[in-house]
Order: C-alpha cells, then sequence, then structure tokens
C-alpha cells in the first residue's frame, strides 16, 4: 500500500510544543526509543523510511503529517504542502519543502488565506476527508480540494467543533473500509458507508491508529481496544507512543507516507 515515508527525529525540546492533553513532560530518552520503534515498524512493513534530523527550532516538527498531504497518481506521487493553523508551526512547512523536492513528482502549495493541516485529512480509497476546525478552514479545503482533483480524487468537507484540534485524533483506518472513531462521530453521515469501531470510554486515544495494508498499528496499553480489535479478528502490533500522547501526537501524525 505504501512503499515510502518520511519521519522526522524529535526535538530536544518536544515538551515545548502545543498540547492540551495535560499529561506531563515528555521524557526525551523514551521518546527517542518510541520514535526508533515506530520507524522499524513502517520498515518491517516493507517502507523506504528517509528519517530526516530534528529541528529544534521547531518542538512540533516531529508530527511531519500536519505539513503535507501526500497525492499518489498513476506514475507518480505529489505533495501538497500545508499552511498550518498554528502559528508556531508554520514554518515546519518550509523545512519539509526542500526534503520533499526530492522524494516527489511535483509540490504544490497552499497559500492566500488557506490553513490546513494534514493530521485533518483522511484518504479513503479515492476520497479525501477534510475536517474542518481550528487548524483547517473551508479556504484550505477548497485549495485543497481543486488541487487533489487534477488527480482524480474527490474531497469532503467534514466541519466539527469538539476541541479536538485535528480529525484525525476523532478517527482513523483500520483497513479500507473500517474506521475506529470516538463515539462523537458514530452517527456522522460522511462515514455512514464505513464499517466502525467506537472506541471504549477512556481509551479514544486509539481512534488514531495507522494502517499500512501489510500492518496495522495500534497505540500500546488499551486493553479495552485491544479486546475490541481482536473480537473483531484484527491482529495488530502495539506499540507505546506514551510519550507522543503527551503532545496530542498519535502514530499517523509522526510520518509522511506514499
Ligand atoms: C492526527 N494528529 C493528531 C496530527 N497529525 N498531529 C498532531 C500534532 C500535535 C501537535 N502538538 C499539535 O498540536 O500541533
Amino acid at each position: 500500500m505504501f512503499s515510502k515515508a518520511v519521519v522526522r527525529h524529535p526535538a530536544q525540546n518536544l515538551g515545548q510544543g502545543l498540547t492540551g492533553a495535560d499529561l506531563g513532560c515528555p521524557d526525551m530518552e523514551l521518546a527517542f526509543a518510541q520514535h526508533r520503534t515506530y520507524v522499524d515498524c513502517l520498515k518491517q512493513a516493507g517502507i523506504k523510511v528517509t528519517a530526516l534530523d530534528a529541528v529544534e527550532e521547531y518542538p512540533d516538527s516531529v508530527f511531519v503529517e500536519d505539513t503535507a498531504v501526500m497525492i499518489p497518481f498513476d506514475g507518480g506521487t505529489a505533495a501538497f504542502l500545508t499552511c498550518p493553523g498554528a502559528d508556531s508551526r508554520r514554518g515546519e512547512v518550509d523545512v519539509i519543502q526542500s526534503a520533499l523536492s526530492i522524494e516527489v513528482d511535483e509540490i504544490i502549495r497552499m497559500e492566500g488565506e488557506g490553513l490546513m493541516e494534514g493530521g485533518d485529512v483522511l484518504l479513503m480509497g479515492k476520497i479525501f476527508y477534510v475536517g474542518i476546525d481550528t487548524r483547517t478552514n473551508m479556504a484550505g479545503y477548497e485549495q485543497f480540494s481543486k488541487a487533489v482533483g487534477r488527480f482524480g480524487y474527490k474531497s469532503i468537507p467534514v466541519p466539527y467543533n469538539d476541541g479536538m484540534p485535528h480529525l484525525k485524533t476523532e478517527l482513523s483506518a483500520l483497513d479500507e473500509e473500517t474506521l475506529i472513531m470516538s463515539c462523537r462521530f458514530k452517527e456522522h453521515k460522511a462515514f455512514s458507508k464505513f464499517e466502525k469501531l467506537i472506541t471504549p470510554e477512556d481509551e479514544e486515544y486509539c481512534a488514531n491508529c495507522l494502517y499500512l495494508g501489510r500492518k496495522l498499528l495500534v497505540p500500546a496499553g488499551f486493553p479495552a481496544t485491544a479486546e475490541l480489535l481482536d473480537k473483531k479478528g484484527f491482529t495488530p502490533d502495539y506499540i507505546n507512543m506514551s510519550e507522543f500522547q503527551k503532545m496530542d501526537g498519535g502514530l499517523t501524525c509522526l510520518s509522511l507516507r506514499w
């Protein structure tokens, strides 16, 4: 499903990034170890991983997913570079641009009033679902929609307002036809055609899983979710994400994949 990915080493000052989690400051030795395990899992899934140097100027820069959306097309890949809604993260886009320009066939960059973070963008088949919230606005959605339309993709805006900064904090893919999601999205019309698994109470962090085709990654330490997944026949790899959870980051956030 994916053959390449880009990740960025965590900055030493990760703890100065944005968060509403109230779980304390990350232990950086543990964060580095968890990041290494994450990269190993991508590699075990057959993905060629480019690991970029840490950028100390941007504490949230490990969450590369927010800086771009990858658009696979017949014979190549384009990267749509976002303009993050979070001011403190805007400069991350310039630093990812130089890395991506040697990896992809075309770069498209958001302009003007448009705001978007990749954590708001979920690709299922040929449809991009785009959360419209504090980090992504309608102007951003419209630019994105036009850009992906050129490559044969549709896009659907999903406005929501529940205090979560990213759509993919609320839901993500477990496979091509199944989403894991918080109960807040259970009845949402945009996702009615998908099979759904609702995260158990107190385990909403698990709404952000990473489906890689050959592998499914799920945060470790959430027994009720693990039981549900097991009952449904999923056999994920569980990986410890505690230090990134402290900074509101999940499994999808740590890589760009195509
Ligand atoms: C799907 N998610 C959650 C993401 N793609 N990004 C997480 C960014 C976390 C960062 N501290 C922030 O608040 O921007």
